[in-house]
């Protein structure tokens, strides 16, 4: 998806991807990656979530990129934080605490921004992408995440012809071609939610799963 069609999502408040409340397979998961605290974690596409809050809680330090303004204050504002502002070539910086959010473009980071990166977080944002979109920003975005950096990666799967994207649906078989050989990828879990997930039975999907993986980055 381009940025025109997030900018106006966000406008229209037309954001149900967004949850109040920290996402429950982070929390069972995180620990997986056995992340020293005080390590810092990226959060591609982060939007407003709030599991930014919850990484800072646990020790580490977020770095968030996210392309709309509105998401970013909203953010910011609805925890009452009190952001410092500053430029670099990437975009505004917003800096509160130990969180750190971009207002700017994921795919214009370079390795520069993300060297001190040992971890990923990435909910709703590689699904978030179209295909052609999926294989660059994981052949460009993720290839400037350093070596021996940790991911948590949820995904959904469903039959695609059954509804348009976003969210798409991506499959093992795709995060493994997107990823091998340079991240090692382990399956954590894959469950089925389509009952939890009213809206997609609503649009006619059939069936509907969640997958979480555990992304190494070997070279
Ligand atoms: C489906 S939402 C997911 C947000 C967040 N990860 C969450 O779990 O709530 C995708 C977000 O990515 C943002 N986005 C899309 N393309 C982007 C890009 N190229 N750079 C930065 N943010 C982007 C959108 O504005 C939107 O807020």
């Amino acid at each position: 998806m381009e940025a025109d069609f997030w900018q106006q999502r966000w406008r229209d408040g037309q954001i149900g991807f967004h949850q109040d409340r920290v996402t429950p397979l982070l929390e069972q998961y995180w620990d997986a990656l056995a992340l020293p605290s005080g390590s810092r974690v990226f959060v591609p596409l982060a939007g407003k979530s709030l599991d930014m809050l919850w990484l800072a809680a646990r020790g580490h330090r977020v770095l968030g990129v996210e392309l709309s303004r509105i998401a970013v204050e909203q953010f910011f504002g609805e925890h009452r934080l009190q952001p410092q502002i500053h430029e670099t070539r990437f975009g505004k910086h917003y800096v509160a605490g130990e969180i750190e959010l971009i207002l700017g473009d994921a795919f214009a980071l370079d390795t520069d921004a993300l060297a001190a990166c040992a971890g990923v977080y990435d909910r709703a944002a590689l699904i978030a992408l179209p295909a052609d979109m999926r294989k660059r920003y994981v052949a460009d975005l993720y290839a400037r995440l350093p070596a021996g950096c940790h991911g948590l990666l949820i995904t959904l799967e469903y039959p695609q012809h059954e509804k348009q994207g976003p969210p798409f649906s991506v499959t093992e078989d795709e995060v493994r071609a997107l990823y091998q050989p340079d991240w090692g990828v382990e399956t954590l879990e894959r469950r089925d939610i389509l009952a939890a997930q009213p809206s997609f039975v609503a649009e006619g999907v059939t069936a509907l799963h969640t997958s979480v993986y555990r992304i190494v980055r070997k070279t």
